[in-house]
């Protein structure tokens, strides 16, 4: 290691870590200084210069992402008015450029294999329209319940239905007709097993229910969830109005190929080596958790095998010509190119394929083709690595 190295402010355990994937640990020496990142919600540029004068800073323009903007780390944005009224959120613009990747029309059905917390989901959101819908997955019920309140915060919840499932086994497809229909409720409401608006306050059979499936649910994250949990839906998601048989309904597969999601997205839990803000919180939680709990190499084999998983169901869910992005916001080729490999061996109608816009985008191309890396040095984002697939048609 050279001397401009070791005078890094990162912890020994993580320094190894780097070494033994053969990652450079110089890509961190600005990371103390990457900007901060917000989006403005579309319909609010107008405010800008009220948001300007509440965080006494004049937002930077992202030259590359429409509607981000950047600010120096230090600057707080929770207690401004624009936050709170939900008008700016917190999302990296590494986040940002993989939800672009997804190519979101208006009228696509969306799935998000791991949601939670919920910044990419947003965005998703916000740039569906008014029709197609988004179904936001993950396999931690705390963290998607904050994803929820995100959603009703931001006012964006009206298209998207939250499952608390594990992604790995996830087989539900959008309700296609029911997402893009108006509803006429009337007599669904006599009828208790279809679904009415949804409500915080569920009826007492169906507490009964979740309890149960609950109690089959074991605290570790590789674990199977028994039954999805539907602990969310707005107005168009498609539920309102569906009944139970139709949401839980299973599809083989070649039902799948024509009726499956527009876009995947799978944004796969990881060692977050990428996210040097993510690493630096073990500073505050004991530097000595962070071997355990992230760096652990047969804890990384693990996420290899539950990556793989979640990447290969979530193209399963995909109907054919349809799109997947795959990102992680780790920078080890273990955890990306090394899982991509692997996955399109098993996977010939996949392609790796070219990421529109990408060009101009302040990042790096990967060892696979066509796949791409931000890195905090480059980039001044928190690191990502992204990769973009089509089904091919059969
Ligand atoms: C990198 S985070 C996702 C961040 C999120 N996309 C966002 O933009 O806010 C990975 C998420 O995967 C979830 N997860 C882990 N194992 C899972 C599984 N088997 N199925 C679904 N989600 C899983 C974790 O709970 C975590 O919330």
């Amino acid at each position: 290691m050279d001397e401009e190295v070791t005078n890094l402010p990162l912890p020994e355990a993580f320094l190894d870590f780097l070494n033994q994937n053969g990652l450079d640990p110089s890509i961190y020496v600005a990371s103390q200084s990457t900007p901060r990142y917000i989006r403005l919600k579309p319909g609010c540029e107008a405010q800008l210069a009220e948001i300007e004068a509440e965080i006494k800073y004049k937002l930077k323009e992202v030259w590359w992402l429409p509607n981000f903007y950047s600010l120096p780390p230090d600057v707080q944005i929770a207690n401004t008015k624009a936050y709170q009224e939900g008008k700016i959120y917190g999302i990296d613009a590494a986040s940002g450029a993989a939800v672009l990747a997804l190519d979101v029309k208006p009228g696509d059905h969306v799935l998000d294999l791991c949601a939670a917390p919920g910044a990419k989901l947003c965005m998703i959101l916000d740039l569906l329209g008014c029709s197609g819908s988004v179904t936001g997955i993950d396999v931690a019920r705390h963290r998607l319940a904050a994803s929820r309140t995100m959603l009703q915060k931001y006012a964006l919840g009206d298209r998207c239905r939250l499952f608390v499932a594990d992604g790995t086994a996830f087989s539900l497809i959008p309700l296609r007709a029911q997402a893009n229909r108006e509803l006429c409720n009337v007599e669904a409401e006599k009828d208790t097993e279809i679904y009415n608006e949804w409500t915080p306050r569920r009826p007492w059979k169906e507490r009964k229910r979740i309890a149960k499936a609950r109690e089959n649910i074991s605290p570790n994250m590789f674990s199977k969830v028994q039954e999805p949990e539907l602990i969310f839906y707005g107005h168009h998601s498609g539920v309102v109005g569906s009944s139970k048989r139709d949401v839980y309904q299973n599809f083989s597969d070649l039902e799948i190929l024509r009726l499956g999601y527009d876009k995947v997205l799978v944004d796969a839990e990881c060692t977050h080596d990428g996210s040097i803000k993510h690493i630096q919180k073990f500073e505050q939680w004991g530097w000595t958790t962070i071997s355990r709990r992230v760096l652990d190499a047969e804890r990384t084999d693990d996420l290899t095998v539950l990556q793989l998983k979640l990447l290969t169901n979530g193209f399963q869910l995909l109907k054919a010509g349809g799109c997947l992005v795959y990102s992680t916001c780790s920078l080890t080729i273990a955890q990306n190119e090394d899982v991509i490999e692997q996955f399109l061996s098993e996977h010939a109608s996949a392609e790796v394929v070219e990421i529109e816009g990408a060009k101009n985008w302040p990042c790096k191309e990967a060892r696979l083709p066509k796949t791409l890396r931000f890195d905090p040095l480059t980039s001044s984002t928190s690191g990502l690595f992204v990769a973009k697939f089509k089904k091919l048609i059969s």
